[in-house]
């Protein structure tokens, strides 16, 4: 049998969870080996809304999955775009890892004990609208790079602290860094965050079934939930939205909770939502949610450039942005 061709980032992180991946179906007797493809979302230091925003991790590893260099590619879920990809398919969703994000702060310190006008590093609009809404008077100033990278921002005192997410820090063994994980009630996390997906060609039936094996029902239901929130809110993954499902239980079954927050890079604005929905039908609670915000005034965190003052639902113009999920 051929070895199957695992394309991965070559980032220490995208390194560490392919290769959970590939021992994981090793574990399962098949054999596997890592392709390293390089991605523009690594090869430049701009803030990402200037390299193409969503998208700039995984567009060489789709590439390359077309181009059948390699079988699958693991993503982080976190940075794949919501519209589907044709030809490729999301085949599994492993377990997810811890979904907070947390504070590595200098001294050991917490949110609540960080000085106002303290230098919090990020990147991520969604991270620095929750820190302004916080109302610590954080001075909350821009920073790219690693996850390595971005704790050394701390060590050398150039930032008072920065906030990751846990399952990176804990994917790389470096999880002691955080002083503090945040509580979702403080900081949503961003849509997938936590989560992997595993994807390959569409056409690749063998190929689907075998990996397979690797799903995790919940999370798939969780992270569907999730990204229908941003796709109904067209707001892509680096618009200022944080957003979690849970699964919890009902008075009978199962059912998803989903709370989301949209917001103001400079926390001007601040919406908060929760609901519990089905669990049969995460797309349905998520978009029920997305009304909610957008009825609420989120409209503002939307993507799409000639922006019509009514729903997408009711507007051809933006219609092919609407493309649907590779999730179900
Ligand atoms: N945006 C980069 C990115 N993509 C996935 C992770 C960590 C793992 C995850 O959230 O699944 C990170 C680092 C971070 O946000 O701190």
């Amino acid at each position: 049998m051929t070895a199957l061709r695992l394309g991965t980032r070559r980032s220490r992180l995208a390194l560490t969870q392919s290769g959970t991946v590939a021992d994981a179906l090793r574990a399962l007797g098949h054999e596997v080996e890592t392709v390293e493809i390089v991605t523009e979302g690594d090869r430049s230091t701009a803030a990402l809304d200037q390299i193409g925003g969503t998208g700039v991790f995984a567009s060489a590893l789709r590439t390359a999955l077309r181009e059948k260099q390699i079988d699958f590619a693991v993503h982080s879920l976190k940075d794949l775009p919501t519209a589907a990809e044709s030809g490729l398919t999301i085949a599994a969703v492993p377990v997810r890892e811890d979904v907070r994000d947390v504070l590595v702060a200098r001294d050991g310190l917490t949110l609540g004990e960080l000085p106002r006008g303290a230098r919090v590093g990020t990147g991520s609009p969604r991270r620095e609208a929750q820190l302004h809404a916080l109302g610590l008077g954080l001075d909350v100033v821009p920073v790219r790079g690693n996850v390595e990278t971005r704790l050394r921002l701390v060590e050398s005192g150039a930032v008072d602290a920065v906030v990751l997410a846990r399952a990176g820090l804990l994917r790389l063994g470096l999880s002691d860094a955080a002083t503090e994980v945040l509580d979702p009630i403080q900081i949503l996390p961003a849509a997938g965050q936590g989560a992997l997906a595993v994807e390959c060609r569409a056409d690749d039936a063998d190929l689907r079934s075998l990996l397979l094996a690797l799903e995790d029902a919940d999370t798939r239901a969780c992270v569907r939930a999730e990204r229908a929130v941003l796709r109904e809110l067209e707001a892509g993954c680096i618009a200022p939205v944080g957003v979690l499902a849970e699964v919890v239980e009902g008075f009978d079954a199962a059912e998803l909770s989903i709370r989301a927050f949209v917001g103001a890079r400079d926390g001007s604005l601040e919406l908060r939502r929760s609901l519990t929905g089905d669990l049969g039908d995460p797309e349905g609670a998520g978009i029920r949610l997305a009304r909610l915000l957008i009825d609420d005034g989120a409209d503002v965190v939307r993507e799409v450039r000639p922006a019509p003052s009514h729903r997408p639902s009711e507007s051809p113009s933006t219609a092919q942005t609407d493309t649907p999920e590779t999730l179900q």
